[in-house]
């Protein structure tokens, strides 16, 4: 190799004040607060405010920042047809791809500046849980039910998902996973929003290319992968050899290693005590037993726990289907792709790396006929 990046490891292709991630310390901050802190105090709109404008809103921005997004949340007529024509076999991630790409016919006009960048930020922000609650509702022959404009951005996705307003520690645990979510310096779905946002293509394109490389179990898919593991295992005494028949097998543990953390990832702490508090006690102890095992095991290859352990324990804990976690994830992660495609075409330069080319050259072209 050229260089030692391979899948661009430790590769910095630009500076960014947006997020700090210390992979040997486990300290995660969004603009410089801990993200213990937001998780604990902050809510998902204050949060998605500090990521695009760089600082804590005072308490008018916040309320002006919180009715604008619930004021956004309506679906055009267009769409919400196109959402009953959506093959129910679809996986919700592939669904919600197709719903934000319809969304951008209606309003795709290149983004150039990154006010117009937050624009339509909130517009899809405030869209995606709608979305995503509308689609479970219509696949499982229930009526969808209005967006609220009273509720929370987190309680207002449970609410028409359920059809009624959750307990407020449901609330509180979902805004929480949705700052856990919100944002991570250049992971795998960021670098490709940033890279369509580079070509100056439109936000709709960024964004949907960016639920396109969410969707893959190395990255947030891994958070459907994990629960679905636990159940696999089935109870805590069967951990032991499951887990070391995948390890002979080869196969990967879900929710566990990460390229940046080679220690536990700050936001699967705050999971976990979450999964502690509300989750069902069988899949928590099967969790436990196998994290011991990972850390035991793995911990000298530098392989952790990641942010997709735990939360689907606490989604679980919710009546959420599993197939809708990785949706959730997405509900988060807008934030931060909208705030690094801002960032990024500010001062914009086409991303473009390289390969190195280990084929052969010069070879003769036989037509057809001939071969
Ligand atoms: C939100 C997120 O995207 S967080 C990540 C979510 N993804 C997952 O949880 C899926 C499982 N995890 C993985 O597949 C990986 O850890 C990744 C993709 C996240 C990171 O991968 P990379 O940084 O490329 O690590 P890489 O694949 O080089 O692995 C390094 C070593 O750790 C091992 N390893 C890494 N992750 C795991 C795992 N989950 N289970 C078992 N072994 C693992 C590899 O086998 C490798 O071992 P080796 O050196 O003996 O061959
Ligand atoms: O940073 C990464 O590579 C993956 C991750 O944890 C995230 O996107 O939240």
């Amino acid at each position: 190799m050229v260089n030692s990046g391979k899948g661009l490891e430790n590769v910095y292709i630009d500076q960014s004040s947006i997020c700090y991630i210390d992979g040997f310390g486990g300290k995660l901050y969004y603009r410089g607060y801990s993200i213990e802190e937001l998780a604990e105090m902050s809510s998902f709109e204050e949060v998605t405010f500090l990521l695009w404008y760089g600082e804590l809103p005072t308490k008018k921005e916040l309320e002006e920042f919180s009715k604008e997004l619930a004021r956004s949340r309506k679906l055009p007529e267009e769409l919400l047809d196109l959402l009953y024509r959506i093959p129910k076999t679809a996986h919700p991630m592939g669904a919600l791809r197709t719903a934000v790409s319809f969304l951008g016919n209606l309003n795709g006009e290149p983004s150039a500046t990154p006010e117009d960048v937050f624009r339509k930020g909130i517009s899809v922000t405030a869209k995606i849980p709608v979305i995503v609650a509308t689609l479970y509702r219509i696949k499982n022959g229930l009526d969808p039910i209005e967006p609220s404009t009273k509720l929370s951005h987190a309680a207002n996705f449970l609410y028409m998902l359920h059809g009624e307003k959750p307990p407020k520690e449901w609330e509180k645990a979902m805004d929480v996973a949705l700052i856990l979510y919100a944002e991570h310096e250049i992971n795998a779905s960021t670098l490709t929003v940033m890279t369509v946002g580079s070509t100056l293509s439109d936000y709709y394109s960024a964004i949907v290319a960016g639920i396109g490389a969410l969707k893959g179990p190395l990255h947030g898919g891994a958070v459907e992968g994990a629960i679905r593991q636990f159940m696999e295992i089935g109870s805590p005494e069967k951990v032991e050899e499951w887990f070391f028949n995948a390890l002979k097998e080869k196969r990967r543990i879900m929710g566990a290693g990460h390229r940046v953390y080679k220690t536990y990832d700050p936001r699967a702490k705050v999971f976990k005590k979450y999964a502690r508090l509300l989750g069902d006690k069988t899949l928590y102890e099967i969790a436990e037993r196998l994290e011991r095992l990972v850390l035991e095991h793995l911990g000298k290859k530098g392989v952790s726990i990641n942010v997709d352990y735990w939360s689907g324990i606490v989604f679980h804990a919710m009546g959420i289907p599993i197939e809708l976690y990785t949706t959730i994830f997405a509900m988060g992660r807008i934030a931060g792709w909208t705030a690094h495609l801002a960032e990024y075409i500010s001062h914009n330069r086409l991303i473009r790396p390289r390969l190195q080319y280990v084929g052969e050259i010069g070879k003769k072209y036989v037509p057809v006929e001939m071969r």
